[in-house]
């Protein structure tokens, strides 16, 4: 199974057309294209403070899948929490929701994709679940299952 960066998603699913593919067309904001990493998650709705906590401790590569149900009403991630997540070894960011500060996380080496982007912050109550099993565009992600993301899209280990 491959696990760096020297892949394609297409490939990918040609070789196992098992894996579950990402109809949800998110928009690529963050300086890598192309990222893979297990999968965490969190489950939250216009509030990022179980986002802030996870993205500011250690990744080890994973990938932290955020549904934030679609809302583009606020951002779940800007440039300071993108930054941290770099520094703690995160692969990547995959939100079914907003980020802001779109020009600076495009600087970043990091994977982000998202929805959309909005000036407006979330509040950071911290509500919401962590590596909960977590499911939009046709995919169901779960907590340590590996993910693949590109140009072409995201594919998911079943
Ligand atoms: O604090 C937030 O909610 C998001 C943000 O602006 C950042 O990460 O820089």
């Amino acid at each position: 199974m491959t696990t760096t960066t020297d892949f394609t998603t297409c490939d990918l699913y040609d070789e196992n057309e098992s894996l579950q593919s990402l109809s949800l067309q998110l928009t690529n904001f963050g300086g890598l294209a192309r990222f893979t990493g297990p999968i965490r998650t969190v489950k939250c709705y216009r509030d990022n403070g179980l986002v802030k906590d996870l993205l500011n401790s250690p990744g080890e590569g994973a990938v932290l899948v955020i549904d934030g149900e679609g809302s583009l009403d606020s951002a779940l991630m800007g440039d300071l929490i993108a930054a941290a997540a770099v520094e703690n070894g995160w692969a990547g960011v995959v939100i079914n929701g907003a980020i802001r500060d779109r020009v600076e996380v495009g600087q970043l080496q990091l994977g982000v994709k998202a929805l959309g982007t909005n000036p407006r912050k979330s509040v950071k109550d911290g509500k919401g679940e962590v590596d909960v099993v977590v499911d939009f565009g046709g995919v169901t992600f779960t907590p340590g299952k590996r993910l693949w993301s590109d140009e072409d899209g995201i594919v998911v280990e079943p």
